[in-house]
């Protein structure tokens, strides 16, 4: 018993990543917004019921998610309904919903109770000129009206600037600065289309974060993956003082999505050492976005995906036999996932061994050979692995033959 508690002290279930003492960054001071049920659900094809909703909602407040962004209200008299029955679940998280830049948008969503709404507005010359066809003045004027709006029906406000990163910076940031003057709370950087990269994610946050006062209006990001970097773009984001960061589970979205719930949370653990949030249950989580959404996850996924925990090579299967954070960062468990060892073309004699014991079986050195040979035949000429109940068949093959 003392030896095992040994043990546990000496091998957390995840290993911290010790380069990030070498490197000089500001202290991580962050809130999580899912965006799971409005922009996620902006998937094609995706329409969630109510009661999925609420499901995933209760579920992402259980995780100890900050904020949740509930729909977009005006879309349907239901959308309604359900950001309405979100607001008044009783959740921790606060509630928040999108509108555009309309008095009637923002009224709808004060209607629906909830603690604040994302007023959005793109101010990139390209959606000025082919999706409003009006003026940025005309436009901002709206918008201004929209964020005063709320103030004055005491709702809190993010002021949401789509297609940030195509704007010019100082165009942005007087934007950001007029909302700051209505007490906006929130001020975000959309990357609606995926064109950051880290270093100008961090360059961009900078250049907001010293222009507005951040005590009074909090930066967020909304990354999403065209390119493969919203986790990235959102996490180099956050170290610049962005404080509000959006995700999605499975990281679904308009699109290629945005970044990823399940590993911006894991990041936060490993590399910054945020460890409020309750990450048990996130396998279960994605598999519910899974079905809900009907929108597949990736096999070779980070943290949800089946190959997650799945090891079939000789020399790493013979190692975590010993001790499976030689090849896991984190362990299953940590996130509510499974180990798999899977027996195919890679495998070696004491993986092999190992996995027939696990089975119920020891065999000697002449059946364990003829085996070995078998798997590595079946395998390479028919191209796949052998899964358990085939492996027990072989082996009672082998137990009768020899
Ligand atoms: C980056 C994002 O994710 S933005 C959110 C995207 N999400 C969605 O579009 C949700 C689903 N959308 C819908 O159900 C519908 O498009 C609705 C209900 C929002 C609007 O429907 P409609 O009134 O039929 O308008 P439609 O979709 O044809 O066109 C969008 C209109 O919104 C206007 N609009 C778009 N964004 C904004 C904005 N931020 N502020 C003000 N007006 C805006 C467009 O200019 C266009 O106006 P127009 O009708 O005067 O030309
Ligand atoms: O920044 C936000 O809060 C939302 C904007 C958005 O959804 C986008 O531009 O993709």
């Amino acid at each position: 018993m003392k030896n095992e508690t040994h043990h546990e002290e000496q091998y957390p279930e995840y290993c911290r990543n010790s380069l990030m003492d070498f490197v000089k960054i500001k202290d991580i001071d962050i809130e999580v917004c899912d965006v799971t049920l409005r922009d996620g659900e902006q998937t094609p094809g995706v329409a969630f019921s109510k009661e999925q909703k609420m499901s995933i909602a209760q579920h992402l407040d259980d995780i100890g998610i900050e904020v949740i962004e509930a729909g977009f209200p005006v879309v349907s008299e239901a959308e309604r309904d359900v950001v309405k029955s979100i607001a008044n679940m009783g959740l921790d998280a606060r509630i928040c919903c999108l509108c555009r830049s309309t008095q009637k948008d923002v009224e709808t969503a004060v209607d629906c109770d909830v603690d604040f709404v994302s007023i959005f507005l793109a101010m990139s010359d390209l959606h000025l000129k082919y999706k409003y066809h009006k003026s940025l003045e005309e436009m901002l004027d709206v918008a201004m009206n929209a964020v005063e709006y709320a103030k004055d029906h005491g709702i809190g406000v993010r002021f949401a600037a789509e297609d940030a990163t195509r704007t010019p910076i100082p165009r942005l940031i007087d934007a950001f600065k007029m909302a700051e003057e209505r007490n906006a709370d929130y001020v975000s950087i959309a990357d609606t289309v995926g064109i950051l990269n880290p270093i100008t994610a961090t360059y961009l946050v900078d250049q907001v974060y010293n222009a507005i006062d951040t005590k009074k209006t909090k930066i967020c990001m909304h990354c999403h993956d065209d390119l493969g970097l919203a986790v990235a773009n959102t996490l180099a984001a956050a170290e610049a003082g962005a404080f509000q960061i959006h995700t999605t589970v499975n990281g679904i979205g308009e699109r290629a999505g945005n970044a990823a719930l399940e590993e911006v949370l894991m990041n936060l653990r490993i590399q910054y050492g945020v460890d409020r949030y309750d990450l048990h249950n996130l396998v279960d989580l994605s598999e519910e976005v899974k079905a809900a959404s009907k929108i597949d996850v990736a096999i070779n996924k980070s943290v949800v995906g089946q190959n997650a925990f799945s090891h079939e090579s000789g020399i790493h299967v013979a190692a975590i036999l010993e001790n499976p954070r030689t090849y896991e960062l984190f362990l299953p468990e940590m996130v509510g996932g499974k180990r798999n060892l899977i027996v195919g073309k890679h495998t070696g004699t004491k993986a092999l061994a190992g996995i027939i014991k696990d089975i119920g079986y020891e065999l000697g050195e002449a059946d364990f050979n003829a085996l070995f040979d078998q798997v590595k035949v079946i395998t390479e000429t028919e191209q796949r692995s052998v899964d358990r109940d085939e492996l027990e068949v072989l082996v009672q093959s082998v137990l009768k033959n020899n």
